[in-house]
């Protein structure tokens, strides 16, 4: 599998009994680099709930387990890392706690706060919303030229999201995005999870091959 772009998978909102199934199944799928538990407003203890029940699914797959919104509690659960948002905390005191584990940082459209969570160590930045989406209410919109700047400028790993599909994600993967996050493509895609992914590692796979589309130039 190339690794010049990964898919990077986020959990449904809400999860029903019996969702782990569903989890096996999108791994199945193809290839995922990590998975994201991202259960917006859960109780604490639900969120404890779930992330003993997939983190183990995950892991035992080499998909690395971000917590969402919570880096003392990934710390405290043992996951692989967590996902912050501008408003999730102290970013800086997340990167000692969360020291030789991931932690990634919603920029959303700003080259400031990329470069600001870079400086902080942050492991990736996250650039969204791409496209429409209904999974979220999003505010801000991120374009290609910005994913091309960061990519040809930054070591550090650009994660899209934001409406993404296996249809529209070819210029994302041919701008340098390193990771495709998603919820929709794979949750509910008509053939299921499995389907999801295998149609999102196919499109990955068929935009790195393609001749790269003319990048947008760069601003200074
Ligand atoms: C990979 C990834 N990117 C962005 C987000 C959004 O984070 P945030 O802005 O904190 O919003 P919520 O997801 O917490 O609603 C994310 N979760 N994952
Ligand atoms: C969780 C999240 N954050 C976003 C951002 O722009 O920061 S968009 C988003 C939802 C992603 O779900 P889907 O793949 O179904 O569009
Ligand atoms: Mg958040």
């Amino acid at each position: 599998m190339d690794d010049r772009c990964r898919l990077y998978l986020i959990t449904p909102p809400r999860l029903d009994a019996g969702f782990e199934a569903r989890l096996e199944a999108a791994l199945e799928g193809g290839d995922v680099a990590c998975l994201q538990l991202r259960l917006k407003d859960a109780p604490r203890e639900e969120i404890i709930h779930w992330t003993r029940r997939l983190m183990p699914i995950a892991q035992a797959r080499d998909v690395a387990f971000l917590l969402n919104d919570d880096a003392p509690l990934a710390a405290e659960l043992g996951c692989d890392g967590a996902h912050l948002g501008q408003s999730d905390g102290d970013h800086a005191g997340a990167r000692t706690l969360l020291s030789g584990r991931i932690l990634g940082i919603t920029c959303h459209a700003s080259r400031h706060l990329a470069m600001t969570a870079g400086e902080m160590g942050a492991d990736y930045v996250a650039f969204g919303a791409f496209f429409p989406t209904s999974t979220k209410e999003t505010q801000h919109v991120a374009d290609l030229e910005l994913l091309s700047w960061w990519s040809s400028v930054m070591e550090i790993p650009a994660v899209a999201i934001g409406g993404i599909t296996a249809e529209n994600c070819a210029p994302l993967v041919q701008a340098g995005a390193d990771f495709l996050a998603v919820v929709g493509a794979v949750w509910n895609h008509p053939e299921g999870p499995a389907a999801g992914v295998a149609a999102m590692n196919a499109a990955i796979a068929a935009a790195l091959a393609a001749p790269r589309a003319e990048t947008p130039a760069h601003g200074t």
